[in-house]
């Protein structure tokens, strides 16, 4: 097919900028890519085969295509064909390379080391047999952005409190035990539900490298569906979510609240998935029922397969969880201060590793080592340092973080019991810690009348004394204030 010269350099301007970002695997993939030409904002393109179709559509496809819109603003649409002779690939195969050499050639930041690259027999195949030899490229898994390389089932602590999400979370994965579709992990802040959801996606890349993940958090997608939507691009962003997805992982679901459209699509995306048997694990900081906001039978396919929530850890499991992150870190600490520090912080495992690190790290700039004294006087230090220095801005920011409020939520009209819960505590934690005034604190929470707030104060007071659910978010936020006792 004849290109227009212009067109052309459009698909050469985007591949020179696709290919920039990871020069190694584009190679190794687009030399069995062909482009037909670019009419109309149809791109169409020849694969040598089904499988780089899918591989090229799902991992560069969008970079690709958005450059081109970048640059026309043109709304892009890729037309494959697929098979037949590539007499003009996009990348000419280099002639003279060992698979091996090719593989480590691949082997960037995220990808993994080069003993995936296949059989050391196929070094003597022509590179035209080997760049489709399945195998070799199928090794490799593709980056997937936003994974911590440290949230491995290997580095999670298993206790009382997490083994069912844990036991889930492997089933989920493929690794034996019962699968449950979906997958909903479910329990306080910091407690290790984002850690099972990268376990489960490193696990899956190891061993099923060809498996499509998709790993978002409900923001993003929240964020990706709104500027498809503006940009007329739903077909790209469906087939994302629904096509060209074998894996899908979403995290903090409750960020869904409110966001109608949003959850109309993600039900489509939900349903398309489910039917086809794809592994969907979603987590959020509720159980199911308790999800405000959301469509009830959007609420109602979360319960389809498994809910497994996630507790604060005992202290057994708290001392263990100490002790893995010590030897991560490698940071020497002695038994006593592990269990000092296990027994002080008690309700969320994400503060017990920042203590943990702030000790190490006090202790090497000071040439000290971590004794029981010190890890005391440090934490007792931080402790009311930042109970000293805290502003009722502070105050609001901690509370929003904890319930998951954005963080103009407690200045606005909003009455949404969640929302007005959250308030009232904020409001609370100011007058009891800050001691403001409530005229005060009445203008800094939106300017409201002194009377809502000294009654908000009077509520959580009384609250605090008979329900043990809200005792336990008022501890945990006066731990993130600086109370540690
Ligand atoms: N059982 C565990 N073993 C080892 N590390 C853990 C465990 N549970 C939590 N962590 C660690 O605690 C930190 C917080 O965990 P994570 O981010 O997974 O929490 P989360 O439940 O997703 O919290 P949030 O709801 O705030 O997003 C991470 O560094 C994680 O590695």
């Amino acid at each position: 097919m004849e290109t227009n010269p212009t067109e052309k350099q459009l698909w050469e301007e985007a591949v020179a900028f696709t290919r920039d970002k990871s020069p190694g695997s584009f190679d190794q993939w687009f030399c069995g890519v062909q482009f037909d030409g670019l009419t109309d904002g149809v791109l169409c393109l020849r694969a040598r085969n089904e499988f780089v179709r899918d591989w090229v559509d799902q991992f560069f496809m969008p970079t690709l295509t958005d450059h081109i819109r970048s640059r026309t603003g043109w709304s892009i649409q890729v037309a494959w064909t697929v098979g037949g002779e590539l007499d003009r690939p996009a990348i000419n195969p280099p002639p003279e390379r060992t698979v091996r050499e090719d593989a480590s050639r691949i082997t960037g930041p995220n990808w993994p080391a080069s003993e995936d690259a296949g059989p050391a027999s196929q070094a003597s195949a022509p590179w035209s047999e080997r760049r489709v030899a399945r195998p070799a490229v199928q090794a490799v898994a593709p980056p997937l952005e936003g994974l911590n390389p440290k949230y491995t089932f290997s580095n999670f602590v298993i206790g009382p409190s997490n083994q069912l999400a844990h036991a889930a979370a492997i089933g989920a994965a493929g690794g034996g035990g019962p699968r449950h579709n979906p997958l909903f992990l479910c329990g306080g802040t910091g407690l290790g539900k984002t850690h099972l959801v990268h376990a489960v996606a490193h696990r899956v890349r190891a061993e099923r490298p060809s498996t499509r993940i998709v790993y978002v958090s409900a923001e993003k997608f929240v964020n990706e569906f709104v500027q498809a939507l503006q940009e007329q691009r739903m077909n790209e962003f469906r087939a994302r979510f629904r096509d060209r997805c074998d894996l899908l992982l979403v995290d903090d679901i409750q960020f869904l609240a409110s966001k109608t459209q949003t959850q109309e699509e993600f039900f489509h995306a939900f349903n398309t998935l489910h039917q086809a048997d794809k592994q969907i694990i979603v987590t959020s900081d509720k159980y199911p029922q308790q999800l405000e906001r959301m469509e009830e039978r959007l609420i109602s396919r979360f319960t389809w397969g498994l809910v497994a929530d996630i507790q604060a850890p005992e202290l057994e499991t708290r001392v263990a969880i100490v002790r893995k992150k010590a030897q991560i870190e490698g940071i020497e600490i002695g038994d006593d201060v592990l269990l000092y520090i296990a027994q002080v912080i008690r309700s969320n495992v994400r503060e017990l590793e920042g203590t943990l690190i702030r000790l190490a790290a006090k202790a090497s700039l000071t040439s000290r080592i971590i004794d029981l004294d010190f890890a005391r006087a440090e934490i007792a230090l931080s402790s009311s340092a930042r109970a000293n220095e805290a502003s009722v801005e502070d105050v609001q920011r901690v509370v929003c973080h904890h319930f998951k409020l954005k963080s103009g939520d407690l200045l606005s009209k909003d009455r949404h019991k969640s929302v007005a819960f959250a308030r009232h505590v904020a409001m609370y934690l100011c007058r009891e810690r800050l001691k403001c005034s409530l005229p005060e604190l009445g203008r800094a929470f939106g300017n409201r009348d002194h009377t809502t707030v000294m009654s908000a104060v009077r509520k959580v007071k009384a609250l605090r004394g008979a329900d043990p659910e809200v005792r336990a978010h008022l501890e945990a936020l006066e731990r993130k204030l600086g109370t540690v006792d």
